[in-house]
């Protein structure tokens, strides 16, 4: 039986539990590994998959969570045992583990910037410097809180008061977690689940009621439905025409419909039948910026993986200009902080004299006023007021 299935079988507490276990290992895996290290007489590497994961989770018990030590041992001892890919390591895992919860004191030294596999810590430290990074990755500690945005920003005041939650940012609302089907307001589709951050680029767009306004990589449609709810008529365009579906249900749900054609297309092989006055390019990436959401990120990417991000996106993002009126506007964003997927992008493109910046003010930035760029982009880093995911942000102009 695959892990899933295991998880889905489990309820209640126990299924809590598990999460949570999953949940510490994967945010702190870097630290963990180097808080293992002195125990072993091999590298973890070598330890089969199943014994380097109870080991990882007994680890995060002891050190993340407040699990009696006792508990910690015998329990992921017992987990083995009836594990059949794990019994052979029931000794060892007994015998390290005896270790790990005495002694934390090689995790706490382990510096928080190594949350990440060795090779990512350094392309953040590169791309953003030793501090910026570090605060990246002292976000990545915590579990991430949940956003809502309102069909209205106007409704943002209404929907905190309904749900026990504030407004932050220029329109959205932070809610304590919880099952979102069953959250007041969710059938009747007056808002949606999106990261503050991630609310930036659409409204950065400006788009106004009548407009021909291009959504070119759009699913799941948190973005869209920003769009849709200007009054402007959007082309939603994406490659995948199973996560177009959930586009359209959410459309469906939200009652934003009317205004929406749906297209499954590769933008680059799509030809528009009129040219748009603005377009948004929520370009396929690395998607680092998230990684306090999806910690397993960093771990299931390799630098090989990720490294081919960018020449996609330049060539994404000289298709999508060609689709645009003479000084119309496109944003152009990516969940990631790496300069290379981001900045990069963008003055190699507006080098080739297609577009030209149409900076963003820190007025417009708002809550994110302090990552506004020499160049006029935005780069989401944390702000020190709420959690929320890291996007770069660029608004550019057709010449
Ligand atoms: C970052 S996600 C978009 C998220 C979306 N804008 C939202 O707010 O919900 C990137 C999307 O780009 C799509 N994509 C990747 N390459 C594409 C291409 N060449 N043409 C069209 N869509 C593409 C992927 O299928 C994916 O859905």
């Amino acid at each position: 039986m695959a892990t899933s299935q295991f998880f889905e079988r489990l309820s209640g507490p126990d299924r809590g539990f598990a999460r949570a276990m999953a949940s510490a290992a994967l945010r702190q895996l870097g630290r963990i590994d180097k808080g293992l290290a002195p125990f072993l007489t091999r590298s973890l590497d070598t330890a089969t998959p199943p014994a380097r994961a109870l080991l990882r989770v007994g680890a995060a018990q002891a050190w993340l969570m407040e699990t009696p030590p006792h508990a910690v041992v015998s329990e992921t001892v017992d987990a083995a045992k009836s594990w059949a890919r794990a019994k052979s390591a029931a000794g060892f895992l007994n015998a390290v583990l005896r270790k790990v919860v005495s002694d934390r004191s090689h995790f706490d030294k382990a510096p928080v910037i190594s949350v990440w596999p060795d090779w990512l810590t350094v392309a953040m430290m590169t791309s953003l410097g030793v501090e910026a990074a570090g605060r990246i990755a002292e976000a990545q500690l915590v579990e991430p809180e949940l956003h809502l945005t309102p069909k209205s920003p106007d409704e943002a005041g209404a929907l905190a008061a309904s749900l026990e939650g504030q407004v932050i940012g220029p329109g959205s609302v932070s809610v304590p977690t919880g099952r979102i089907a069953e959250m007041e307001g969710f059938e009747g589709g007056g808002w949606w689940v999106q990261d503050v951050a991630a609310a930036l680029p659409a409204r950065l767009l400006g788009a106004q009621p009548g407009e021909m306004v291009f959504d070119l990589c759009a699913a799941p449609g948190g973005k869209t439905m920003q769009l849709a709810a200007t009054g402007a008529k959007i082309v939603a365009l994406d490659r995948s025409a199973s996560r177009l579906e959930r586009v359209s249900e959410n459309l469906a749900r939200t009652g934003l419909s009317d205004n929406v054609e749906i297209v499954a297309d590769k933008l680059e092989d799509w030809t528009p039948s009129q040219p748009a006055d603005r377009i948004l390019l929520d370009a396929p990436c690395s998607a680092l910026g998230t990684l306090r959401r999806h910690p397993e990120g960093a771990w299931i990417k390799s630098p090989d993986d990720i490294a081919r991000f960018p020449e996609v996106q330049a060539r994404l993002l000289e298709a999508s200009a060609r689709m645009l009126k003479p000084g119309g506007t496109l944003i152009y964003c990516v969940c990631t902080p790496l300069s290379r997927e981001g900045v990069e992008v963008v003055d190699r493109v507006v080098a080739g004299g297609l577009l030209e910046r149409a900076p963003i003010s820190a007025d417009e930035a708002g809550d994110f006023a302090n990552g506004v760029t020499g160049h006029g982009d935005v780069l989401t880093l944390p702000n020190g007021q709420y959690g929320h995911d890291f996007f770069f942000v660029s608004r550019l102009r057709r010449i």
